[in-house]
């Protein structure tokens, strides 16, 4: 088992965090661009409830894309797997996770995949619910039984902030109103994607999470199954294949672990069978992944022999 102690663990993220001086934080979405480019965190949550960490576990950021891995999981719950893959689809696009363009010379004109913005989109529409209150409460209680905390909200000055510079993700969803992939009022859908992107996260919450895939849905601590194994299964090929936007391949290559990353800096890991992992570094790469937090799981997988190729 790797990572026995704190101590172990701050010597490789003493390592890694010289790296953050090589990214930047996103600020395409203004509040997202307070954070500190500095921060480097990390927890590895083992299948006993045991967990160690290094850097700030009180600091929070927000799930942003990562809180795709976890709306796929619920929508497959409710919805199932053959109506979810109507309207997405199974394919790695290669571009970045915002692109529109495959969108229109796909055929049939659907998403590629539910981790790109398109797909993401189209998979929130899919979220049960009478009103956005409802289905962001249904969102929330998901990722509260996943990280078995109660204290799970959503920054309203993030999701606000978003809500109002989503110009490309507008243009996605009207794009999808057009070729019946989404019916509902677009406005409506941002405001719950956004508020969705917004949810608060600390480092162990992610590893936490990142455990209960990797345990193929069984919850570490009461030993119950909180999703079907074939929905764990699932969220995490994709995690393989599409999780880390269009640095997936080398990224499969060089960690070789289902990884979930959003532009907050924040990286979802799970190691199957083994442990889940949650980092937080706002400092990003240019396909807008946390560079340092990479360098630090590269150097775990290194160490440890974590790839499961
Ligand atoms: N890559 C990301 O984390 C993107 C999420 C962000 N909320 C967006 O839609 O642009």
């Amino acid at each position: 088992m790797p990572c026995q102690t704190n101590i172990e663990l701050e010597n490789l993220l003493k390592e890694a965090k010289q790296y953050t001086k090589m990214g930047k934080v996103a600020d395409y979405i203004p509040a997202l661009s307070k954070a500190n480019p500095d921060d480097l965190s990390i927890a590895i949550y083992y299948p006993d409830g045991k967990y160690v960490f290094a850097g700030n576990i009180e600091e929070k950021i927000t799930l942003q894309s990562i809180s795709k891995v976890l709306t796929l999981a619920l929508a497959l719950i409710q919805r199932g797997e053959e109506f979810v893959f109507s309207k997405v689809g199974y394919e790695p696009t290669g571009d970045p996770f915002n692109s529109i363009v495959k969108l229109e010379i796909s055929n049939p004109s659907k998403p590629l995949n539910p981790m790109i913005n398109a797909g993401a989109l189209a998979v929130t529409h899919m979220i049960e619910g009478h009103s956005v209150e409802e289905r962001l409460s249904n969102i929330l209680s998901f990722i509260q039984l996943l990280t078995g905390s109660e204290d799970i909200h959503y920054s309203k000055e993030v999701a606000q902030s978003e809500f109002e510079t989503s110009h490309l993700n507008r243009s996605l969803c009207y794009f999808m109103k057009q070729h019946g992939i989404i019916d509902e009022n677009v406005e409506e859908l941002l405001d719950l994607y956004t508020k969705q992107c917004a949810i608060e996260v600390n480092c162990l919450d992610l590893a936490r999470i990142g455990i209960v895939f990797a345990l193929g849905g069984i919850d570490p601590i009461t030993k119950e199954r909180v999703m079907p194994e074939y929905v764990a299964r699932l969220c995490k090929t994709f995690m393989v294949t599409c999780g880390m936007y269009n640095a997936s391949g080398e990224f499969a290559v060089r960690v070789g672990i289902p990884a979930k990353s959003g532009v907050s800096g924040g990286i979802l890991g799970a190691v199957p069978n083994r442990f889940g992992i949650g980092i937080s570094g706002p400092a990003l790469d240019d396909k807008g992944n946390s560079v340092a937090g990479v360098k630090l799981l590269e150097m775990l997988a290194e160490k440890y022999s974590l790839s499961m190729f």
